[in-house]
């Protein structure tokens, strides 16, 4: 007998797909094989036994958050509320990933949190003093470290789906390790529930928190494509340079090198910071070339 339910895929590896139904995990394929779901879609699933169920359909997304490169793109996660963007002292993280990653967030209308991990270091300081023009920018900065407490994140997971998203070597394990409760733990049932005590790479994972909260891991990242944002769109995704958008001289400014440039002038005054307008420029030119 077969039947039909509604179900979200809590973890993605190629073309396999976990679905949790009721409490319930299946082990899925897409028809027609189907590869642009995400870890967070609910979908609908035929069951065809105990264990296995064939994914019949995406439903509605409240969002979606992916990266892109010159060839492909990479779904990272739906129906996500929240992106929390793992940094950390040591290794030192790059501000252009993290540039990109709000940028990304901005394209997309999810709100991000950055975390700096492992304060615990003496080049703490150092970080946050960096991090400093995040807030200024409007961002949400939260200094941890996830071997002590992660008591003050907790509560701003809760009400969200929330996708945590960083480098190799910032410590995201280690935090979702000490969110989790303990009962649960990372590699625990639900990624291996039916893959008899095999480990599979999963390029995401969802766990529950409680009724209505759940954090998506995502594995560790180098690199940040946005070449599925449109130029236009870019400025836009930095909060600092909306208000100069149409007081250019030309109506069509890249805001690269044109003459009489209102980001350029602001450059100049220093109203604007460095490093941010040489990273949307940056940007700029790679997203025009594509
Ligand atoms: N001092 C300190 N070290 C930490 C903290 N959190 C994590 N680490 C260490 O940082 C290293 C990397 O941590 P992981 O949790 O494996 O990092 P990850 O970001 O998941 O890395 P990938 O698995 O490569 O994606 C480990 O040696 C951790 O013990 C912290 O709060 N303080
Ligand atoms: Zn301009």
């Amino acid at each position: 007998m077969t039947q039909t339910a509604e179900g979200q895929i809590v973890a993605s590896h190629g073309r396999s797909f976990r679905v949790l139904v009721d409490q319930q995990i299946y082990e899925c394929t897409t028809r027609g094989k189907r590869t642009d779901l995400a870890c967070g879609d609910k979908v609908t699933v035929r069951i065809s036994n105990q264990q296995q169920a064939v994914i019949e359909q995406v439903l509605p997304r409240q969002s979606l958050l992916y990266r892109a490169d010159d060839w492909r793109e990479k779904l990272i996660a739906a129906n996500v509320s929240q992106v929390v963007i793992v940094v950390a002292p040591f290794p030192s993280f790059s501000e252009e990933f993290l540039g990109r990653c709000l940028v990304a967030c901005e394209a997309t209308d999810i709100q991000p949190l950055i975390v700096l991990n492992k304060c615990d270091l003496p080049e703490a300081e150092t970080a946050k003093a960096q991090l400093a023009l995040y807030e200024t920018l409007g961002y949400r900065l939260l200094p941890l470290s996830a071997k002590q407490s992660v008591a003050s994140l907790q509560p701003l997971l809760t009400g969200h789906t929330t996708v945590l998203i960083g480098q190799s070597g910032m410590g995201k394990s280690t935090l979702i390790n000490a969110l989790l409760p303990a009962a649960q733990a990372r590699t625990g049932d639900i990624s291996l529930a039916l893959d008899s005590g095999k480990h599979t790479t999963t390029h995401a994972t969802l766990y529950p928190l409680d009724a209505e909260s759940a954090i998506i891991d995502s594995p560790g990242m180098q690199e940040f494509g946005l070449t599925h944002v449109s130029g236009d769109q870019l400025a836009h995704c930095f909060p600092e340079l909306r208000p100069y958008i149409g007081e250019c001289r030309f109506a069509n400014c890249r805001h690269l090198s044109e003459p009489n440039c209102a980001i350029s002038q602001a450059l100049a005054t220093g109203t604007l910071t460095e490093r941010r307008v040489m990273l949307y420029r940056k940007l700029r030119q790679l997203i025009d070339k594509k």
